[in-house]
């Protein structure tokens, strides 16, 4: 499959505003993928589909996260957070991707994960700052991505999770895992 064909694709999916939100994030990715060194062919592809499920109804996705995947955590913490998981099924169960790592790219690109991978840290950080995203804080998550994947990640965590608390909406706790993991590692070096 092709650029153009996965994009066609993808196109009948989601709304104007999300095809936009998604061209974004295809070319930010590759972007980011050849600056730190994944594979910009598959951050393409992931990229591409990464919110093929956006739109997709809620008590389908309830369904397949029940019935489907191994992971039911998803389920507590708001109807928001389906799209990421579902979204990865039904790639591989309708488009016929079977490539793990872009399947896992966008499995966690909302909630993100401990330990992530390289591809899996370029869809979650170019979900955030591609240049369609106007919120508070983003520039200075683009100027840290210039320099460090890693550090740019924590700072989108961090205003994730503020944004969220500040609200009192619920925090996933595998974003809160994978802020710990980051904060870890760089206390490590
Ligand atoms: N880690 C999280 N824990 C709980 N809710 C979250 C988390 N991340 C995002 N959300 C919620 O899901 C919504 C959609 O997130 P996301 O898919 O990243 O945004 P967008 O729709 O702008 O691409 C957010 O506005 C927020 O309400």
């Amino acid at each position: 499959m092709n650029k153009e064909q996965a994009l066609a694709i993808v196109k009948l999916h989601l709304t104007d505003h999300r095809f936009s939100h998604t061209l974004g994030v295809v070319e930010t990715s590759v972007d980011l993928a050849n600056r730190y060194g994944a594979d910009p062919e598959k951050a393409e592809l992931a990229a591409i589909f990464h919110d093929y499920a956006k739109f997709r109804d809620k008590e389908e996705m309830k369904k397949i996260v029940q019935e489907k995947l191994v992971d039911k955590s998803f389920l507590d913490y708001g109807d928001e957070l389906l799209h990421a998981p579902c979204g990865a099924y039904f790639v591989k169960d309708e488009v016929g991707i079977d490539d793990q790592e872009i399947l896992d790219a966008i499995y966690y690109h909302t909630t993100g994960r401990p330990n992530m991978t390289l591809l899996e840290k370029v869809i979650f950080l170019a979900d955030y700052i591609e240049p369609g995203r106007r919120f508070n804080g983003v520039n200075e998550v683009r100027e840290l991505a210039k320099v460090s994947l890693d550090n740019a990640i924590i700072q989108a965590l961090e205003n994730t999770i503020g944004f969220l608390m500040k609200r009192r909406h619920r925090v996933y706790p595998g974003t809160l895992a994978t802020y710990n993991q980051l904060i870890n590692t760089k206390k490590e070096k």
